[in-house]
């Protein structure tokens, strides 16, 4: 039965390469016979020949048999699609309406309604999902999920493979290369719901880790990209990731899924272009501050300025210096000589037209009010001057009344009531003009940095030296991004509004900075674990907090996913028995199922034996295949040091000590706060005893990171004590005489 299945997908897999070509021919036929050199079609058809010759490598990975008006229909799903004369699908995009319905269909009764918005509702009756695993167009292995229907009313014949077996074998069976095309192919349906969510609200998903969340970030923009592609550009779309490292490694999937030209970003980047005129390069990314953190220095976990109780102070003192400005505002007064009168534009005219104005940016408002005075200054300037050349005029035609025209007192006489008038001219121009810059340089342009500095210092954080606007921008530092970010939207705007942003591992992100970014986006996708905030205090530790203090009456959808694919069960469960010791309040870990082997966990006694442990243990890992293997220790120093003794025995091991690092190497020794968002083959923690890793929340957060970055083995060492956060998990007794292992 298998085989024949097999046999069939097979025979049917050919067919469908003899039609990839043969349409790919006939664009190429297409293109040969343009001789009116139609552009359209010279791009058009480039650009679906290239993606069919893509296609052509691995043109599907399963299919769909629905029932409709008692027929059977037949859809194969594949990453794109394959359209016969432009516009005849021979193979659907996992995009579609039935690229939806194979990643929404896991059995049970057929009647699947796909509702994706008002002219996107469908409704399907399902009889068979199949899975296929093709490689190098070879169909090695299928599964089915039939719909309780065509069991009993079609009698469909059901091999006993379950998806999940499926979707087993391929985690089981991979090694780091291929995670992308993975989720497309084995979406699943809590997963689906979230990547196909509408753009327009925003939504949070709380995953645990390693349950797809930077996989759904980037399938999510995918599938937005192709949804709403009458509105939505690349380049309305922003990814916000926590550093270069982690950019790196997602830049690497992009292509996969079509979305290279996506703009991404780290929250420092992306200060770049709100704050044009500072040189943040050089400011220190928070991720290198946590190695003080590690160390003991608690004030990296907290700081006032990127709080959102910080924000509301903005709030207040930039009102009180609106209210300032208004309340400063005077009436422009000018003493008419020609008239001995004054003329006025009265502090209520100007205060209309201030109002008129609400719809501007704070800065721009003061700035076209100012506009307006000046209008109003030199309008009056002009009707003055045209009243004096009047006067003039009249009394010209006054003295001369009667004096012949070519009588020579008429030049001289002329000459000298011009010279009168000129220099009265000037005097109304000098004085209205002395006038008008008095009243200029009283008035308030709302710098930025200028109102930050007052900030700082009414709040009494600021008390340096400096005076200068100029000096004191180079005494910031990363974490005046975000007031500065946020004051210099109230102030000028947003230049650039996304339609959306998508942020992965936003737990590290403070409530005041996801703030931030809700004002420079129409709406975002969120995704994070609050288990894996290790900036505690500073991070989110409380979806739920953070929707009512920053998304008050928007409309947002919180999501809990909580089944983990990354890893196998016994590390799974090592995790959840972390966060339990620590008393973390987060959710636990559902593990997909995979089996695995245990963790290991071994006393050493001896110092100078560690190294060779570890030597060991990275070699039998080597040689039963896993290709990138981690060596965690918690801290950087360590981490450099047992680098350079690693050094020695691996021709490919890299030493990561910072975030803007890529990772390719095979061997990564890596200090554990920079393993965030990483995975790999296999872990090991040199030192996981007591001392090192301790009761407490950020302990248990580091050593939980490090862990669950273990796609299929983890190992730990411990000297003298282990630490008890591992308390439940099963360790064999091994008793040897303890030596002193103190430089650990
Ligand atoms: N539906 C799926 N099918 C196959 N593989 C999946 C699926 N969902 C997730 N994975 C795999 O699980 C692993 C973890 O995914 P991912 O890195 O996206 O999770 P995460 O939630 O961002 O993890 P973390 O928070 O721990 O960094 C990846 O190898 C990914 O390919």
């Amino acid at each position: 039965m298998k085989k024949d299945i097999i046999h069939e997908e097979q025979n049917t897999l050919d067919k469908t390469v003899i039609k990839i070509d043969g349409i790919i021919k006939s664009l190429g036929d297409e293109l040969k016979n343009n001789t009116t050199n139609d552009v359209l079609l010279e791009r058009t058809n480039r650009r679906f020949i290239n993606d069919y010759l893509d296609a052509r490598k691995n043109p599907y990975f399963g299919r769909i048999d629905t029932y409709e008006d008692g027929k059977r229909e037949t859809y194969y799903i594949g990453y794109t699609s394959v359209a016969k004369d432009k516009n005849q699908d021979i193979i659907y995009s996992w995009k579609s309406s039935v690229g939806d319905l194979f990643a929404q269909f896991h059995g049970g009764e057929g009647n699947i309604v796909i509702d994706r918005g008002p002219n996107e509702k469908y409704d399907f009756n399902v009889l068979l999902k199949r899975s296929l695993l093709i490689e190098k167009l070879r169909v090695k292995k299928y599964s089915d999920t039939v719909s309780e229907q065509a069991r009993k009313e079609l009698g469909t014949e059901v091999d006993n493979v379950l998806f999940d077996d499926f979707l087993m074998d391929i985690l089981d069976g991979r090694n780091n290369e291929t995670q992308l095309k993975d989720i497309v192919m084995t979406i699943q349906k809590e997963q689906n719901e979230i990547i196909r969510l509408p753009i327009d609200n925003s939504i949070i998903v709380q995953g645990v880790a390693g349950s797809g969340k930077s996989s759904i970030a980037l399938t999510r923009i995918s599938y937005l990209l192709t949804r709403y592609k009458e509105k939505l550009t690349p380049a309305d779309i922003g990814i916000l990731a926590p550093n270069e490292m982690f950019i790196s490694y997602i830049q690497s999937v992009m292509p996969t899924l079509e979305i290279e030209n996506i703009p991404q970003f780290t929250f420092k980047t992306l200060s770049k272009t709100v704050l044009k005129n500072l040189d943040v390069d050089n400011f220190n990314d928070p991720i290198n501050s946590l190695s003080g953190l590690v160390n003991g220095d608690s004030t990296v976990a907290t700081n006032y300025k990127t709080s959102i109780e910080f924000k509301e102070k903005i709030d207040f003192y930039l009102e009180e210096f609106k209210n300032q400005f208004v309340h400063n505002i005077k009436e422009f007064r000018y003493f008419d000589t020609i008239t001995n009168t004054d003329i006025i534009l009265s502090r209520d005219q100007i205060l209309n037209r201030y109002e008129d104005l609400s719809y501007l940016s704070l800065v721009k408002r003061n700035q076209e009010i100012l506009k307006y005075v000046e209008k109003w200054v030199d309008s009056l300037l002009i009707s003055k001057q045209e009243e004096l050349k009047k006067e003039f005029e009249s009394v010209i035609n006054t003295i001369f009344n009667g004096i012949p025209k070519t009588a020579s007192l008429r030049k001289q006489t002329y000459e000298s009531i011009e010279k009168v008038y000129s220099y009265r001219q000037k005097v109304l121009r000098d004085e209205l003009n002395q006038r008008w810059r008095d009243y200029k340089s009283n008035w308030e342009n709302f710098e930025l940095f200028t109102l930050y500095q007052r900030i700082l210092i009414l709040e009494d954080l600021y008390h340096g030296k400096v005076t200068t606007v100029t000096a004191f921008k180079k005494h910031l530092e990363y974490d005046d991004l975000t007031p500065l970010m946020y004051l210099e939207i109230l102030l000028n705007g947003v230049s650039k509004q996304y339609q959306h942003l998508v942020v992965d591992e936003s737990q590290d992100l403070s409530p005041f900075q996801i703030h931030v970014l809700k004002l420079l986006s129409k709406s975002m996708t969120l995704l994070g674990d609050v288990t894996q905030n290790i900036y505690l205090e500073k991070g989110i530790n409380d979806w739920t907090k953070l929707i009512e203090k920053v998304f008050l009456n928007d409309k947002v959808r919180l999501i809990e996913i909580n089944t983990s694919y990354r890893s196998t069960n016994p590390i799974m469960e090592g995790a959840n028995f972390i966060a339990a010791n620590a008393q973390i309040n987060a959710p636990k870990i559902v593990p997909i199922g995979r089996k695995g082997d245990r963790i290991s966990i071994e006393k050493i006694y001896d110092p100078l034996r560690l190294l060779d442990h570890i030597i060991e243990t990275i070699k039998s890992l080597q040689k039963k295949g896993f290709k990138k293997i981690a060596v965690v220790h918690k801290d950087l120093k360590r981490s450099v040091s047992l680098h350079e003794r690693l050094v020695k025995q691996f021709s490919s091991i890299q030493l990561v000590t910072n975030s803007i690092q890529t990772v390719n190497k095979d061997v990564i020794i890596i200090p554990s706060f920079l393993t965030k968002g990483l995975e790999f083959d296999a872990v090991i923690i040199p030192n996981a005893s007591k001392r090192n890793y301790d009761e407490n929340e950020l302990d248990a957060k580091l050593l939980f990171v490090s862990m669950t970055r273990a796609q299929h083995y983890v190992k730990l060492f411990y000297h003298q004590e282990l630490t008890t956060l591992l308390n439940g998990i099963e360790i064999p007794k091994v008793e040897r005489e303890e030596e002193d292992y103190s430089f650990l």
